[in-house]
């Protein structure tokens, strides 16, 4: 049986009508299906729990954004009994970009229902101040999650949102952040060994897929099944350079520039000098000095196509 969790809310509210269209699908195809329709924050991280407190194997079909998606694999018991299967309908929709999942919902519910080909993903841990979060794309220290703070509390997603151009609203943030921001001193340390100090940084994220931001493809290389978190450290360079640079990671040619520090590993601690925003796949953490990246022991099965 496939349980759905829908976040109606997703993409400024069409969740809501894309649902409608593929409970219609649904119920045409005879499919054999339950469904959750989350009412609040950190629901679908509840209803999660409950579905997989069994310890039993099941499917669980998330219809909603890249929050939708993390807050249900922070609700998930035992990541190796799920099979995953997902129609990308947020504003950013960087994880199914970067698993390369179709965006069109009934292009998306049909492979699900006839899936032809799996894969086995890494979950990303993040741990601060002993609490403990999962991510599915990535977590970040600094100006990227800055800009994840601003864009949950400003109306600029909602009004984008509305023509379409939602996954702008990261870029317009990102913007007017870059003016005011004050890069700083960041200790980062790769699996516990190599140890690396870094003056005026930007931003420090751990990617388990390659975008993030809407599109922002910060770490090419990164591959969610490779065992691997792909670590970028954005550092040492003028705001106008930094400035200049965003829009090269849309195609991932900033990776040629000097000040941009990638590095692949198994887990990254994450110092900085003073407390700055934190995100994991865009959810903002409030101010935290110190974060550790890893992956979780377990793969899940995912359907692709
Ligand atoms: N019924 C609800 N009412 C209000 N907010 C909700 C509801 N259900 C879920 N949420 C919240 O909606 C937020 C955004 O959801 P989601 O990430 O799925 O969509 P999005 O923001 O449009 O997409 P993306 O993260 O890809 O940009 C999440 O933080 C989630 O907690």
């Amino acid at each position: 049986m496939y349980t759905f969790i829908v976040n109606p809310n997703a993409r400024s509210g069409l969740g809501h009508k894309v649902w409608k269209d593929i409970e219609r699908s649904l119920k045409e195809s005879g499919a054999d299906y339950q469904a959750y329709l989350t009412r609040y924050q950190r629901h679908a991280t509840s209803i999660a729990r409950e579905l997989t407190c069994h310890r039993r194997p099941c499917t669980l079909i998330v219809l909603g954004g890249d929050g939708t998606v993390n807050e249900v694999m922070n609700g998930i018991t035992d990541l190796s009994q799920v099979t995953f299967g997902y129609i990308p309908i947020g504003s950013s929709n960087d994880f199914a970009r970067g698993l390369g999942l179709s965006t069109d919902p009934l292009t998306a519910l049909g492979h699900i229902l006839a899936p032809s080909k799996y894969t086995y993903i890494n979950v990303g841990a993040m741990s601060y101040q002993g609490k403990r979060r999962r991510f599915a794309v990535s977590t970040g220290i600094g100006f990227d999650a800055g800009v994840c703070h601003q864009v949950v509390v400003s109306r600029l997603k909602v009004l984008l949102n509305k023509i379409g151009l939602g996954k702008l609203s990261y870029v317009g943030v990102a913007l007017s952040l870059m003016m005011s921001l004050k890069p700083g001193k960041m200790t980062v340390t790769l699996d516990d060994s190599r140890k690396m100090e870094f003056e005026s940084v930007y931003f420090a994220v751990a990617m388990n897929t390659r975008y993030e931001g809407g599109g922002f493809k910060f770490c090419p290389d990164a591959d969610p099944s490779d065992g691997l978190l792909d670590v970028i450290v954005i550092a040492n360079m003028s705001k106008l350079k930094a400035l200049a640079l965003l829009p090269t990671a849309f195609k991932g040619c900033h990776v040629r520039f000097k000040g941009i520090h990638i590095f692949t590993c198994r887990k990254a601690d994450i110092v900085s000098r003073t407390p700055l925003p934190v995100h994991t796949d865009g959810e903002p953490i409030f101010l935290q000095r110190h974060i550790c990246a890893s992956l979780e022991p377990q793969k899940m099965k995912l359907i692709l196509s």
